[in-house]
């Protein structure tokens, strides 16, 4: 039989009919809705007379434009009022499942999901949302999509999509204390390139990603996107089930029992073709963080931003506009700048790990008088969570802010804005020219690194004591 990779395994799996040299339909096992991508599809769908074809597949949140304080006043803000209304409005005209504002398990889109175990290896899952490929985690394809598919999926469950190749990134050994699954990714990401992984599908391969929590992969194939690539997956695990056991979605009893069984068919046969292959060693990776305006514009923290001479001539002029938008120079030693706030949170980095790791950090500290810290968990699951284990009590001691669940400043299309020319340190996963707010100016980091920063009120190495 022919050695198949993991991605194929899937996609076979959902192909409902091919053009020969064109797009697949492919079926879709889960869609997932916010408010941002799907009024106009919704709108799309009513015009053409058509039901929403698989409304128990199709499951909604708001995130992106909620407030993330006083969730239970109403939104202030008008546009973002309309927004989370009109989600709210289509899913009960449609029979979609809501978890609104103020639902126990709202959140963001991609938190939420695998939380609820609606997200399972083997699916096919679409949002229209570019990180969505942060479910591949679990060893299922899942990719982001635009709103005209959004509609296409809501009428008919399928997807047209052309076959993306496919790349492996292998990591084996182990990742040194301190380094975190953020650090892998960012790393990788500084090696491929911002466009390097356009059109492909990534698996990623080895005991480094072996060795990683659900959370720690999420994290991971998350960022798949920042690379360009259509998205990412890792084939699941015994640490994949223990995660989707018990989960409200989950199969349950002996229906688990044979899904496991399936599941772990779920991965590359040996001698599998990939398109492209890549290998890093677990051993040369250290605490990242970026100082451009794109994810690929990272580096090991105790390293300098590269001279201009070491940067091709290409793109020489594009690396001195970013240096001149974030306000440094080639060559600048990174430790030591001072920071103006500190963002835990977002789909990359808003799980009860994260939290998890912040609160252990800074127990017992106080963040610095210049930094303004924030703390966003990614969902309600994670909240209450999170006031049960104790880590809000901490948290705030320290003197960062909790705040409610939602996107919050991974984007600022709400009211969480970080200030014209402030630094932020975020555990986000977009680092672009006005991202946290115009003008603001993002470093992306490890939740580990964002926590010593707060501390310190200036970038430091999270492996060395804190000297404020
Ligand atoms: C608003 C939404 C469509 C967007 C995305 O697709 O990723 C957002 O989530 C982001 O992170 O930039
Ligand atoms: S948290 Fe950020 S990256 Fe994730 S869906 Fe929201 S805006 Fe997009």
């Amino acid at each position: 039989m022919e050695a198949k990779t993991l991605f194929d395994k899937i996609w076979d799996a959902h192909v409902v009919s091919e053009i020969e040299g064109g797009p697949s339909a492919i079926y879709i096992d889960c869609h997932l809705i916010h408010e941002v991508t799907s009024p106009q599809a919704f709108a799309g769908i009513e015009k053409r007379g058509v039901p929403v074809f698989r409304p128990d597949q199709t499951f909604a949140t708001p995130d992106h434009n909620v407030p993330t304080e006083n969730q239970h006043l109403p939104i202030q803000d008008a546009l973002s009022k309309f927004q989370v209304d009109k989600l709210t409005e289509n899913c009960e005209k449609h029979g979609v499942s809501l978890y609104g504002l103020n639902h126990p398990y709202q959140g963001v889109v991609h938190v939420v999901g695998p939380q609820l175990g609606l997200t399972q290896p083997g699916m096919t899952i679409v949002c229209g949302d570019s990180h969505t490929s942060t479910h591949g985690a679990f060893g299922a394809i899942a990719f982001g999509i635009g709103t005209s598919e959004v509609e296409m999926v809501l009428a008919s469950q399928c997807i047209m999509q052309p076959k993306p190749k496919k790349m492996r990134i292998t990591v084996n050994g182990d990742l040194g204390a301190g380094v975190t699954a953020k650090d892998l990714v960012l790393y990788i990401i500084s090696k491929v390139t911002a466009g390097g992984g356009t059109g492909y599908f990534i698996e990623y391969a080895g005991s480094a990603f072996e060795k990683l929590s659900m959370e720690g992969r999420m994290t991971v194939c998350n960022m798949s996107i920042e690379m360009g690539a259509r998205g990412g997956l890792i084939a699941p695990d015994e640490t994949t089930f223990e995660y989707v056991r018990g989960r409200e979605n989950a199969p349950k009893g002996a229906d688990f029992d044979r899904a496991v069984e399936e599941w772990r068919k779920l991965k590359t046969d040996d001698g599998a073709v990939f398109d492209k292959e890549l290998e890093f060693d677990a051993a040369d990776i250290e605490p990242m963080i970026t100082y451009g305006t794109n994810p690929g514009m990272g580096t090991k923290i105790k390293s300098s931003i590269p001279a201009l001479s070491e940067i091709e001539k290409s793109e020489q002029e594009s690396f001195q506009k970013s240096m001149n938008y974030m306000g440094f120079s080639d060559g600048d030693v990174l430790v030591g700048k001072p920071i103006d706030y500190v963002f835990v949170g977002s789909c990359t980095n808003g799980r009860i790990e994260d939290l998890r790791e912040v609160a252990a950090f800074v127990k017992g500290k106080q963040k610095a008088e210049n930094i303004t810290a924030w703390i966003v968990p990614g969902s309600k699951q994670v909240e209450k969570q999170a006031q049960e284990e104790g880590l809000v009590e901490v948290l705030e001691e320290a003197g960062f802010k909790l705040r409610q669940p939602g996107c919050s400043a991974c984007l600022a299309m709400n009211d969480d804005k970080v200030p014209k020319g402030k630094y932020a340190v975020s555990t986000s996963n977009r680092n672009f020219e006005g991202r946290q707010g115009p003008g603001s100016r993002t470093l992306l980091a490890s939740p580990l690194t964002a926590a010593a920063v707060a501390v310190a009120g200036k970038i430091v190495d999270p492996r060395e004591p804190v000297n404020v």
